[in-house]
This record gives structure tokens, sequence and C-alpha cells, in this order.
């Protein structure tokens, strides 16, 4: 690691430290992270940078635990199964403070895009793309107008329905490498489709990630149709 990845990761360290801070005592951010009271204080504060071993074991380890533990204390799942997850994805600060820690806790290829699908994925989507500092792409279920050249996926559904989702073609170039992201997966048809896209414009997968997974079907669907990792924060 150079200068300034070293530096990097102290400050993504103290990014997840502040996040936690907003709900806990230093007491308890002491009990979260195993970390004396007094070195947290001063690292929230800014006085001092976390050594590079401590920042590691914040942003990759604790700092998916804790993040998944955030992320499930702001889901409210309804008596049909149903997730209500707008206190997520909504929170752009948040999924801000998330990117690092999900980039660095799961075994994704560094993407040159980051692909969602429209709507409630784009917040993290764009959460991802800027902590990669790559391009943020969103399909959509319809066509926007002026582009004149799309690629398509189409899916019947379960429920009979059929569904496309359409991305202008110049959103993602033959080659590159793509991490697929939604907030939710659930069947896993929206992830599907996206994998579709990415396998029409010749480009390579870098990972497949979800906020949440609600059951087991769609990450394990998503994982019969690539070989890269694929993985959710949180299964409710
Ligand atoms: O794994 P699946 O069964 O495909 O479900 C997951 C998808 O469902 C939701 O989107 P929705 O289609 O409701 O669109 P929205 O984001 O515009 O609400 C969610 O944001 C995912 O994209
Ligand atoms: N909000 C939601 N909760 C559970 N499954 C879903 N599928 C699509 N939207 C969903």
């Amino acid at each position: 690691m150079n200068r300034a990845e070293k530096a990097a990761l102290q400050l993504r360290a103290v990014d997840v430290l502040r996040m936690l801070k907003e709900t806990r005592t230093y007491d308890e951010l002491a009990e979260t992270t195993g970390l004396p009271a007094g070195d947290l204080n001063r690292y929230v504060n800014g006085h001092v940078l976390p050594g590079t071993e401590r920042a590691r074991e914040v942003v990759e380890d604790l700092g998916r635990e804790a993040l998944a533990e955030e992320l499930a204390a702001r889901i409210r799942v309804d008596d049909e199964g149903y997730v209500d997850n707008s206190a997520t994805v909504f929170d752009q600060p948040f999924l801000d403070l998330a990117a690092p820690v999900v980039a660095n806790g799961f075994d994704f290829e560094r993407p040159d895009v980051v692909l969602t699908a429209a709507t409630d994925g784009i917040t993290l989507a764009a959460a991802l793309a800027s902590y990669y500092g790559v391009r943020c792409a969103y399909a959509k279920k319809s066509k926007e107008t002026a582009v004149e050249e799309f690629i398509e996926a189409r899916q019947r559904l379960q429920s009979g329905i059929e569904l496309t989702y359409y991305l202008p073609a110049s959103a993602i170039d033959p080659g590159e490498s793509v991490l697929v992201v939604d907030d939710l997966i659930r069947s896993g048809e929206t992830q599907e489709l996206l994998l579709d896209i990415v396998r029409t414009a010749d480009a390579d997968v870098a990972g497949v990630f979800a906020l949440i997974a609600a059951g087991e079907d769609g990450i394990r669907r998503a994982r019969d149709r690539t070989d890269a990792s694929v993985g959710a924060l949180t299964t409710v």
C-alpha cells in the first residue's frame, strides 16, 4: 500500500467510526469496536488517525457487521414480507458511508461501471460509483427520449407480466467490468435482467451486490448466472 492508499484507508475508518458514533456513546462505541474510548474520541474528532491495521479492521470486519446491524435497524418488513427500505435508499450520506465498507468487505473486482435498475437502486449505485470514481448507469422500464440505441433485456415474470429494462447502449463498452447492484433482491429476476444486459454489452461482471436479500432465492439465482462474487449485506 502506498502512502495515499494508507491515508485513504485511515480516513475511511474515521468515516465508519463517525457513522457508528451517531447512535452510540463513546463507551458503547468502545464495546462495539473493542478499541479504547479515549482513542475513539481522538479518531472521531479528527485529532489522530487510526493506524493502518486498526483502520483495516474497522473498515473490513467491524464495518461490515456494524453496517449490517445499522441497515437492519432501518428496515421495516410488513406482514406479507414486503420491505420498506425508504429510510435507507433516501439517505444518501448513509449510503456514501456504506460504500467503502461494501467495496472492501466483499470480494468484488474493481469495476469500470456500477449498474442498477431504476428506481430504488440508484442512490446505492451512485454512492458506490462515486467511491470507486467510476460511472453509474441505470436501466429503466421505459426508453429514455432522444437516445437512439438501447440494450434491452426482457423476461416474463412468475406473475406472467413481461418486464423489459432498457439501457442506453453507450452506457457500457465491450470489455468493461460492471458491478451490478440493487437495494433489494428477492426473486433475483431484476438482477438476472441486469446480468443479461452486461452480457449483451460484451462486458464482464465484477460482482453482484444487494443491500437487502429478502430470502435466499435471489442470491442463489444470481450465483447460478455468474462466477463473480455475489453478496448481500443483510438478509430478512
Ligand atoms: O429480486 P426481484 O424480485 O427482482 O426484486 C427486487 C427489485 O424490486 C424492487 O424494484 P421494483 O421493481 O419494485 O422497482 P422500483 O425500484 O422502481 O420500486 C427493488 O428495487 C429491486 O430492483
Ligand atoms: N419492497 C419489496 N419488498 C419485498 N419484495 C419486493 N419485490 C419488489 N419490491 C419489494
